[in-house]
């Protein structure tokens, strides 16, 4: 916010006569346009440099913004204005003088004979300006885009310094023009153009849309598997076990030999390779999974037998007897017995778990061809919003939770996504911003925007700036009626686009209901989530939409059914109510006739979180 700026003339005609000045008031007019809300001083100075030297200090002293000094900077003897500023200042800004000069010298080249200084006294900054009105008023031209940025980063003014900077990141992409006319805003719609459909609807158009997601492959390696889904079946390359195993800690005998003395011949631990083939009336002591001698086929376990003779030294066993008669095969893992050669490990659509995982690497896959999911990006949209970094909220402003929430909410399902910042609630920004963010990805997750006020622009700016096909505009449901996918070719590619709504459980609930379902259906995976069958806990009032309301599910109880408590206020700006949410409840409409459920109500729940045990 810029506080306090001063226009100082320079100049001996209009100190002695001030009608004189009209560069002084054309460039305070100019000033105030730009800061509005700026206490402005103004005084005019002789073409003397102790009392120019002596007023920026005085201004600087007291704490202001910006000075600006029009006049006394060219080549006449009594140009001072310069010299004193250079005497002032503790920093010179070279650059803001060199553009001054480069613009002016387009208009005339008379511009080389001007000496503009600008720079910084603590924490004013201060700029020379021409005395002629026509050329402060071009120089103004020049200067006043980095303004407010130099004077708040100067300020360390973090919150506005991003903001500019947000407002300037898309600013320097594309031609971001925009052929949506925000200007009749009285003659704006009064109900929603867009049809509202129901969810059943709304899923079906996210499933057969995302389904034409083309499937494109990558090798990846083994530890970096978990969770993509394969692309082509992965079979047993060998068998396993690869050699018969014990399954016990015991002797390996020849099962004909039935019960009886046996002479221990051997020792065979895991690792060992058995060099020489059993007899008849032999054995040998074996572990668990050590590899069988050739002629054992069972394996009788330490504790159904007995010692008969070992070495004086209790070293060695000499002879056992085995108390109990085994039967072939006993205790023998077969070659091929967990996975024959040739078996299907992971079959083509599957997606890795932790158990695969295990499976692969005991098999020697060391990589795996997986499919390829479309790139996501994450934007939020909003006049209203700050990094949640951002020290001090602005007035009538909000820290963005959607994006942190968002990709955090992704990347519990297995997504990543691609970071777009915050994009304003203009026609050009957001083409600028929407166009950055397709250039990086297939698929654009943004919210607000999307309702009814003269700032939610998005759907508008989709149809009319990136030709879009709006599959849906608003969804019967709660929360998250504005709801909108689409569809759009940008450079030379399909993007999909989900605008959620603004409100933060309506982003997150959308994000699950049609985001991560969509994601799922391009990996090939089945969109919808697991549903249970649940009891509320208490009882609830039913809205007008179908609900999905954020809930606990209890599936502690020794009761063959799930209870389940929703998480609180269910309304779309309070997030707490998604806070540790297992389950997403889903409530029908409200009827005349049933305008709540009572508790004990069996209820369906989808399984969107972690499964918890509520009761620990
Ligand atoms: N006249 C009507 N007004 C509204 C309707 C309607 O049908 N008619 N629908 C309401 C419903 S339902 C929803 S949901 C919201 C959706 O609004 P938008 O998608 O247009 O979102 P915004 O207006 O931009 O913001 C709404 C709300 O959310 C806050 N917000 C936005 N972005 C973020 C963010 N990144 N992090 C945290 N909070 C965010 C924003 O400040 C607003 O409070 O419209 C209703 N209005
Ligand atoms: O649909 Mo809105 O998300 O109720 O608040
Ligand atoms: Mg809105």
């Amino acid at each position: 916010m810029i506080k306090a700026v001063a226009v100082i003339t320079v100049s001996d005609t209009c100190f002695k006569d001030n009608s004189k000045d009209e560069s002084g008031p054309a460039l305070c007019h100019l000033v105030k346009k730009l800061f509005p809300d700026s206490n402005l001083h103004t005084i005019i100075v002789p073409d003397e440099r102790e009392m120019i030297e002596r007023e920026l200090k005085y201004f600087c002293d007291s704490n202001l913004d910006l000075i600006l000094t029009t006049g006394g900077t060219g080549l006449s003897p009594r140009d001072v204005t310069p010299e004193a500023t250079k005497v002032v200042i503790h920093k010179e800004i070279p650059s803001i003088s060199v553009a001054l000069t480069l613009e002016s010298l387009k208009k005339t080249p008379m511009a080389m004979l001007s000496r503009s200084v600008a720079g910084l006294r603590d924490k004013t900054l201060i700029v020379n300006l021409p005395g002629s009105k026509k050329a402060v008023l071009e120089c103004f031209e020049v200067i006043k885009p980095i303004l407010p940025h130099a004077i708040a980063l100067v300020r360390n003014e973090l919150s506005e310094v991003r903001t500019i900077h947000d407002s300037l990141q898309f600013s320097h992409l594309c031609p971001h023009r925009s052929n949506v006319d925000i200007t009749k805003i009285a003659l704006r719609p009064r109900a929603s153009p867009y049809s509202m459909i129901e969810m059943a609807e709304a899923c079906k158009i996210v499933d057969s849309v995302m389904g034409q997601w083309n499937e494109m492959l990558e090798i990846v390696p083994l530890d970096q598997a978990l969770g993509r889904v394969v692309a082509q079946p992965l079979r047993a390359k060998e068998p396993m076990p690869p050699f018969p195993a014990s399954v016990k800690d015991g002797y390996a005998c020849l099962s004909t030999d039935g019960v009886g003395p046996r002479k221990v011949n051997a020792a065979i631990t895991a690792g060992d390779a058995p060099t020489t083939p059993l007899c008849m009336g032999e054995c040998v002591r074996i572990n668990t999974g050590a590899a069988l001698p050739a002629g054992a086929d069972c394996v009788v376990q330490v504790e159904d037998t007995k010692l008969l003779l070992a070495s004086d030294d209790g070293v060695t066993e000499l002879e056992i007897e085995i108390l109990i008669a085994p039967e072939p095969g006993q205790d023998v893992r077969p070659v091929g017995f967990d996975i024959a050669m040739g078996a299907t490990l992971v079959d083509k659509g599957e997606s890795i778990d932790a158990a695969k995982i295990g499976v692969l690497a005991g098999a020697g896959y060391q990589s795996v061809t997986v499919r390829v999911g479309p790139t996501v990006a994450l934007m939020s949209t909003g006049n209203e919003l700050q990094e949640p970094s951002e020290l001090k909220l602005r007035p009538a402003h909000i820290r963005d939770s959607n994006r942190a929430m968002l990709s955090a909410l992704l990347k519990e399902h297995g997504y990543q996504s691609i970071d777009c910042g915050i994009c304003r609630d203009s026609p050009e920004e957001l083409v600028a911003g929407i166009s950055a963010a397709l250039t990086k990805a297939d698929v654009l997750v943004c919210t607000g925007g999307v309702s009814m006020g003269e700032k939610d622009l998005l759907k508008p700016v989709l149809l009319n700036d990136f030709g879009a096909t709006l599959h849906y505009g608003r969804v019967r449901m709660k929360p998250g009626k504005p709801s909108t996918f689409a569809t759009c070719q940008f450079e030379g590619k399909t993007k999909f686009i989900f605008a959620l709504p603004g409100n933060p459980v309506s982003a997150y609930v959308c994000c699950l209901l049609f985001v991560i379902r969509g994601l799922r259906v391009c990996s090939g995976k089945r969109g919808s989530w697991p549903r249970l069958r649940a009891k509320l806990a208490h009882g609830v009032a039913l809205d007008p939409r179908p609900e999905y309301a954020r809930a606990d599910i209890d599936v502690s109880q020794d009761d063959d059914m799930p209870t389940v408590k929703l998480l609180g206020n269910q309304c779309s700006s309070r997030l707490l109510s998604a806070c540790g949410a297992s389950v997403l409840v889903e409530l029908p409409a409200a009827s005349p006739a049933h305008p709540r459920l009572p508790a004990g109500a069996i209820v369906p729940a989808l399984v969107t979180g972690t499964l918890h045990n509520s009761a620990v």
